[in-house]
């Protein structure tokens, strides 16, 4: 198992941010809840730990506190944030509301480069977030760093290796901050930098061989990252006694199903079923115009074709998920359940009615780690770069009632969104592209004629993951090609629109 650095979450919107600073650095990095108990503590094989940062304030009544028994393992513990005034207080030191507030970028002044600001200069500039701040250290304390308005930047307890920063060092404002974390990881922890996708690969190839053995498992593909991954990495390590299963659910976009059909049966020789569901997807949302009622009857058909093809098989007894870290984080988060928002369609009411044990290979990694194993695994760019894909397809794309005509007509105008961003070089900067068709119909004029038809609008955003994101200002000459082919093309559209909405407040998808 993995040394490295455990992160207690006190909540702060930076604490995955910490993780993925540390394993940049080829550090194995977990996030636990901020009160997890020191035994389960040890059971991730830490060698040092990071309090995050977040939004209580130490002297409340309800401040979150970690296991005090974790001052006591002789780990090194660095408290950002949140986390140094957590130590202050916990140890003695005076923590107050600030009379000035400190947010965004400062200068600290070094004044110790011993371990954590080692060959970092005097002078740096830091991000900091802050309404509260340390007055008074606590005994055996010694200041490391300053800056104007926080006299106690960096702190340090050298006897009792506790370390305590007021800025963010993980946000990429703070210029030097990866530097500092590798201080505190390598040259005060002693983690080896040796995380990397090659040896995680190997690793799990032998346990995903241990678990199954010469049992049977299957895999939902649906063409996109991170099954597609998922699906090699197990096929690497149990051969043929993997079979992917292939929904062609009649919500896919032009020419998905060859191209996926292709892609896995021409470079990896995984066994593949397809199955074409396309009649009963559509007859199931017939006269269905609910956004949520299409995602309940899609994901229940999932699951329904999923059960049937099982059964046939015999003798199944795993199930492979591209679960990722964050959705993992998402469910042990301080900060609780957030309100449903969107159904989004998933397979995870599979396994328990199925009886199905869980294989999750990458539900360690981020996204961009899982793009990494899946270079390391050999898949062609084609899968690696796909933007995400929702399991509900184009049905949440064809607002109102879904049937054969407006898939046809959506799919045509999405393939000429798609092509046309490809064309100009953006579709691997965008996290997605592509096009919504209206259930409206507006009047035109083609060729002396009077048309009344319908409209499709182009959606493009930026995003790092999903959570949040901004509609990209796709050049003019671009938005122009692209409406002047969908309604040359494209039979049934008249018009087109662009959306220029950001999440929030909108979503990305339109339903
Ligand atoms: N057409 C399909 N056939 C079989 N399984 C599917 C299909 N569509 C979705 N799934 C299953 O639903 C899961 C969730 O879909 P999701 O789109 O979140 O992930 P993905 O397709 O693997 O990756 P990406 O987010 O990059 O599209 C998939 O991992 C896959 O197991
Ligand atoms: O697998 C999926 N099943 C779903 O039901 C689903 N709904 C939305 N998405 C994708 O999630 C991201 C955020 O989407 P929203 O901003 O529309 O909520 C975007 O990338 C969406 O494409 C889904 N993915
Ligand atoms: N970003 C943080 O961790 C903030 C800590 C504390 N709530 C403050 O305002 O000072
Ligand atoms: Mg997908």
């Amino acid at each position: 198992m993995h040394q490295g650095i455990v992160i207690l979450d006190f909540g702060s919107q930076y604490t995955q941010l910490i993780a993925r600073r540390i394993r940049e650095l080829h550090i194995y990095s977990e996030i636990l809840p901020y009160n997890t108990p020191v035994e389960e503590i040890l059971k991730h094989n830490p060698k040092g730990i990071i309090f995050s940062g977040g939004p209580a304030s130490v002297y409340e009544k309800d401040a979150p506190k970690p296991d005090e028994r974790v001052y006591d393992l002789g780990l090194p513990i660095l408290g950002i944030c949140y986390g140094l005034q957590l130590i202050t207080h916990h140890f003695g030191g005076e923590v107050v509301k600030a009379d000035k507030h400190e947010y965004g970028r400062a200068e600290i002044q070094v004044l110790n480069h011993e371990d954590l600001f080692y060959e970092i200069p005097e002078f740096t500039h830091v991000w900091m977030s802050h309404a509260d701040k340390v007055v008074k250290l606590p005994q055996g304390f010694e200041v490391l760093a300053r800056s104007f308005n926080a006299p106690y930047a960096a702190v340090r307890n050298k006897e009792k290796k506790i370390w305590g920063v007021q800025f963010h060092p993980e946000v990429s404002h703070t210029l030097l901050g990866k530097e500092i974390l590798k201080n505190f990881a390598v040259r005060i922890c002693g983690c080896k930098q040796d995380w990397t996708m090659g040896n995680f690969l190997m690793e799990e190839i032998v346990k995903i061989r241990q678990t199954v053995g010469n049992k049977k498992a299957i895999c939902a593909l649906s063409g996109g990252v991170d099954s597609s991954v998922a699906a090699v990495l197990v096929h690497n390590a149990i051969g043929d006694n993997l079979t992917c299963i292939f929904v062609d659910n009649g919500l896919l976009r032009k020419g998905e199903r060859e191209q996926v059909e292709k892609t896995f049966r021409d470079n990896f020789h995984i066994p593949l079923i397809v199955v074409d569901a396309r009649e009963r997807f559509l007859n199931a949302l017939k006269g269905i115009t609910d956004p949520e009622q299409k995602r309940k009857i899609i994901g229940n058909l999932f699951i329904e074709v999923f059960e049937e093809e099982a059964k046939k098989l015999k003798d199944v007894e795993f199930l492979v998920q591209g679960t990722l870290y964050p959705d993992v984080i998402e469910s042990v988060s301080v900060k609780g359940p957030s309100a449903v928002i969107k159904t989004h369609h998933n397979v995870g009411g599979l396994p328990e009615r199925m009886n199905l044990k869980l294989i999750e290979p990458l539900r360690e990694l981020f996204k961009d780690e899982v793009r990494e194993l899946g270079k390391e695994l050999g898949l062609p760019d084609e899968i690696i770069y796909r933007q995400p894909f929702p399991g509900p397809g184009l049905a949440i794309r064809v607002i109102g009632e879904v049937t054969q005509e407006s898939l046809d007509i959506l799919r045509e105008a999405d393939a000429i969104v798609l092509e046309e961003i490809k064309k100009a070089g953006l579709y691997k900067d965008l996290w997605q592209s592509f096009a919504v068709l209206l259930p409206i119909h507006t009047v035109g004029v083609m060729g002396d004629y009077r048309t009344y038809e319908k409209v499709i609008a182009v959606r493009a955003v930026e995003s790092s993951d999903g959570m949040t994101a901004d509609w990209a200002r796709l050049p003019y000459d671009l938005l122009d090609t692209i409406m002047r082919r969908i309604i040359n093309e494209v039979k049934g559209v008249n018009r087109v629109v662009y959306d220029i909405s950001s999440k929030p407040p909108a979503t990305i998808e339109w339903e």
